[in-house]
């Protein structure tokens, strides 16, 4: 317990170190991610099992699906979770010492669709079993999620409709079910 506690208070170091670099692309204030994330976030934590499957060819480990986080912070110790770009899957990489970042619902939002949620998915292996912890950055549920209100003028006007996170969420679940993506479902 003490090392996942560790654990996440610095890989939130790393996040924070992400969302100030966003921020000065998206031509915000520096700090404006981090404060406006400061004030409600919530981390969790989530271990993901699998086991060695003798099918790979017919049995995923997750199916297709973005995160309904800000970001998300992965470390897996073997291959097989794969990006989704252009309609092809991509392997991600395993590097040493590296964790594999990637942008989620709540910052296709916030960022009025300037960064894009990763469409991800994870093919099971019929030699290796595989973990992962999964730090998951989102927000308080009461939270209502609209871009920024800087990024959003006369000539680009707001591309996601306001929403509170929890009515998001209760989306969000519904569409995991189906096989739809939530946020396509909030697209203005
Ligand atoms: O196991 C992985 O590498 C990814 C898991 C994942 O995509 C998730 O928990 O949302
Ligand atoms: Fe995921």
């Amino acid at each position: 317990r003490d090392i996942l506690s560790e654990y996440t208070v610095r890989c939130k170091a790393a996040a924070n170190l992400v969302f100030r670099n966003m921020a000065k692309i998206l031509n915000l204030q520096e700090e404006h991610l981090v404060n406006m994330i400061g004030e409600n976030s919530i981390t969790q934590a989530i271990f993901n099992y699998y086991p060695q499957c003798p099918r790979p060819d017919h049995v995923l480990g997750l199916k297709a699906h973005t995160d309904g986080s800000i970001i998300t912070v992965n470390f897996a110790d073997a291959e097989g979770l794969q990006l989704q770009r252009n309609g092809v899957w991509y392997n991600v990489p395993i590097v040493p010492n590296a964790l594999i970042m990637n942008v989620g619902d709540i910052m296709e939002i916030l960022s009025n669709g300037f960064f894009k949620s990763l469409v991800h998915r994870v093919v099971t292996n019929a030699e290796k079993e595989r973990l992962s912890l999964v730090l998951v950055y989102t927000l308080e549920l009461e939270t209502e999620l609209e871009p920024v209100s800087d990024l959003v003028d006369d000539k680009r006007p707001a591309r996601y409709m306001k929403i509170k996170l929890h009515d998001y969420m209760e989306k969000y679940h519904d569409t995991y079910a189906t096989g739809t993506l939530a946020i396509d479902g909030v697209k203005i």
